[in-house]
This record gives C-alpha cells, sequence and structure tokens, in this order.
C-alpha cells in the first residue's frame, strides 16, 4: 500500500516563482533552509535545490505534481498589469486561484500565502496611511486590480481552522528591486524616449515604493506566524518600506542615479489625466486595426498623481513585520543593479 508522506513545515512550494517577486523569494527560502518547488508557466532560472514545475495553474493536475509532500504554498503569480488582458485576468487571477485552493486542499497542503495588493483598495483618490479595514475598491482602477480583490477574497474565505487549512494575504505596494521587469525599466524607456519631463500636479503626493526584499521578509513572517491560533488566519496585512516618499522624488531619485535628468515642468493633474483618458480610449476604439500602448495610462498618471501610502501596524503588531532594507540603501541597491539601463549604456 502508498504511505503518504507527512508534510514536512519545511517544505513549500512558490506559485509564480519565476517572475520577479517569487524568484526573490525563493532565494530567500533557499537561504533559511526551506526544500523549494517553483511552478510557474515558464522557468526562467536555474537554482540547485530548487526543483521546477512548468504548467499553468489553471492546470489542477500540473499543480498537484507541485504541491506533494508540501505543506506551505505561496502563490504570487499573476499576468503583468500592463497586459490590459481581460480574459487572461478572469482566468489566471480568478478561476486560477480557485484551482489553486482546490489543488492545495486535494494535496493536504496546511498554508496558503497570496500576494495580493494594496492596490485593493485604491480607487484613483487619496489613500493616506491606509489600513486593512477600508473597503475593497467599488471602482478598481483597472481590471487586474478587480480581479485582485476577487483573489484575495477567494484566498482569505477559504481560510478554515477546522480543515486544518490556513491562509492569509500579503498586500505590498509598489515593488521594486533588482530585476524588476516593471518600475525602473519603464521609467528608463519613458525618459530614453523624452517623456519623463513633467511633473503631475504639484509633486507633492506621497507614496509607498516597496523594497522587494522587504515584501519577501513579510511573506516569510506570515508564513511562519499563521497558525490556528494566531490572529492572521484569514487576514490582509500591507507590507511597505514604513517610509512614505513623495512620488516625483523617488522617480528623479531613480533617473537620476542612472545619469537621466528629473522632471522639471509641472502640468495640472486633472489635463494629463484627461488626456490619459482619451487616449486610452483611442487606442480600445482602434485595437481592432492597430495596437497603440500609451505609457500614461489613467491607472499610472492616478498613481503618479495622488497620495497612496499604507499603514504597516498590524503586520508589525501580529508578526513582528519591520522593514529590513531602509529606503535610501534600497534605491542605491535598485540602481547599481541595472548598469545595462544607464544613460549611454
Ligand atoms: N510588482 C508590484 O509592484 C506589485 C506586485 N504585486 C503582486 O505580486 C505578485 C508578483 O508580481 P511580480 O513578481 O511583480 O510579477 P512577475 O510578472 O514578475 O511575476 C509573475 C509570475 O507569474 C507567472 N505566471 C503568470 N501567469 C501564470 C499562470 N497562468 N500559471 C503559472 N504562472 C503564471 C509569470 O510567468 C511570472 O513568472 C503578483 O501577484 C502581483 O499581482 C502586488 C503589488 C505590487
Ligand atoms: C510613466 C510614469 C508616469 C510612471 C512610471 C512608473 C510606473 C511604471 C510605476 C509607478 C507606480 C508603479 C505601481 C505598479 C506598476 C508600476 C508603476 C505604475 C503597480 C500597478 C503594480 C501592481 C500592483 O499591484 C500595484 C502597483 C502600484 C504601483
Amino acid at each position: 500500500m502508498a504511505t503518504r508522506l507527512r508534510p514536512s513545515s519545511k517544505r513549500c512550494a512558490v506559485i509564480g516563482g519565476s517572475g520577479f517577486l517569487g524568484r526573490h523569494l525563493v532565494e530567500r527560502l533557499m537561504d533559511r533552509g526551506y526544500t523549494v518547488n517553483v511552478f510557474d508557466i515558464r522557468q526562467a532560472y536555474e537554482l540547485p535545490g530548487v526543483t521546477f514545475h512548468q504548467g499553468d495553474l489553471c492546470d489542477r493536475q500540473a499543480l498537484l505534481l507541485a504541491l506533494k509532500e508540501v505543506s506551505v504554498v505561496f502563490h504570487c503569480a499573476s499576468p503583468a498589469p500592463a497586459s490590459d488582458d481581460r480574459a487572461l485576468f478572469q482566468r489566471v487571477n480568478i478561476d486560477g486561484t480557485r484551482t489553486v485552493i482546490q489543488a492545495c486542499h486535494e494535496a493536504g497542503v496546511q498554508k496558503l500565502i497570496l500576494t495580493s495588493s494594496a492596490s485593493v483598495v485604491f480607487e484613483g483618490t487619496d489613500i493616506k496611511n491606509g489600513r486593512e479595514d477600508l473597503p475593497y475598491a467599488k471602482k478598481p482602477i483597472d481590471y487586474y486590480t478587480e480581479t485582485k480583490i476577487q483573489q484575495e477574497k477567494l484566498v482569505l474565505e477559504a481560510c478554515s481552522k477546522d480543515q486544518g487549512f490556513l491562509t492569509v494575504a500579503i498586500r505590498p505596494h509598489g515593488i521594486f528591486g533588482p530585476r524588476d521587469p516593471q518600475l525602473v525599466p519603464i521609467l528608463v524607456d519613458t525618459a530614453r524616449r523624452g517623456k519623463m519631463k513633467f511633473i503631475i500636479g504639484d509633486g507633492s503626493n506621497l507614496v509607498d515604493f516597496t523594497f522587494v526584499e522587504n515584501v519577501v521578509h513579510g511573506h516569510i513572517l506570515a508564513a511562519e506566524h499563521l497558525k490556528a491560533d494566531s490572529p492572521l488566519c484569514g487576514q490582509a496585512y500591507h507590507i511597505t518600506n514604513d517610509e512614505p516618499v513623495r512620488f516625483w522624488d523617488f522617480m528623479s531619485q531613480i533617473l537620476e542615479g542612472l545619469g537621466y535628468s528629473a522632471p522639471r515642468y509641472h502640468l495640472p493633474y486633472t489635463l494629463v489625466y484627461g488626456i490619459a483618458l482619451l487616449l486610452w480610449l483611442m487606442a480600445v476604439l482602434l485595437r481592432p486595426l492597430i495596437q497603440i500602448k500609451p505609457t500614461f495610462t489613467p491607472m499610472r498618471v492616478a498613481l503618479a498623481g495622488t497620495h497612496h501610502y499604507y499603514s504597516c501596524a498590524r503586520a508589525k503588531k501580529d508578526m513582528g513585520y519591520q522593514p529590513l532594507v531602509p529606503l535610501r540603501e534600497a534605491i542605491v541597491r535598485t540602481v547599481e543593479s541595472y548598469p545595462h539601463l544607464r544613460k549611454g549604456a
């Protein structure tokens, strides 16, 4: 008779482990003595001791192979927000997350840690020191965010102490750091095309940007503190650098660090938002004929021109969270990690 091995508490799977956050998480888990399975639609690297399972998370059978004898699952897979593909977001973030939960049940997984997003409460207007009890956005800024809300609800509602299946959601904001395919590359591309000359609004809006290693730290703390008698069960936690910064100061520091000029001229927020909305509408209408990808989407303009920073007091209290890397050091390390994006490189 086949015996089912008891999952070890240090055997985990990272769904989306080939991605920016996922790979940093895998590396840190390995340092901490975990055995790691990566599940992803692509294999982006090789690491001794890490077992790769290539597959789509909507495929339950493929997932089950990666979850065998695993006790902790980190789910940090998602289509990129910029893909702007409604059907894909629905399929992966909502239907796929249902499949992940089902596969966890079948494989006897004990803990599921979801990477959600602080944007689940953001509607394009100011949020200052927002706490986790803010209501979900009724009008999310884009379809990516809409599906992140549904995804978070699914995971938190699946938490069941009776069934021995515990869940928690981590809500990071503005993740950056080495190997990020999004923030720094988009910023540099915009600068190289001569479009980073303007500050949207008066430039005083404060935003959280969170160094990837701090986000990883929050995920591992959550996994290790998630127990049936802990307050973490079925809850969401903001994980930030706890150092809100002016959006345009942050962008300027990255740009100047890489040898580009910082934006200097101010444009009214409503004007830029209106233009971005118009361009977005045109792109949607012309989609059957040509593919236009505007740089200044309404979502990016809203993120660039409003306050949105969050309190991580709950994570400090319930899991002893403190950011490991301060913002100043995080920016220096990030800039140094992109020699190929320096001006003139
Ligand atoms: N980057 C950011 O600023 C923020 C990201 N997040 C969340 O953090 C998580 C990780 O994001 P990043 O590392 O930035 O993104 P990423 O795009 O670098 O990584 C996502 C990974 O998911 C994989 N994936 C996508 N669809 C899949 C599928 N159907 N089956 C299996 N794997 C699939 C991709 O291949 C990729 O490796 C996502 O859930 C995202 O929503 C939340 C807040 C901010
Ligand atoms: C062209 C410029 C106005 C802006 C360039 C920087 C942006 C690419 C980034 C600034 C804030 C970032 C951000 C995200 C993606 C990259 C930015 C828009 C997210 C949307 C990623 C996914 C999330 O869950 C929320 C993030 C908020 C901040």
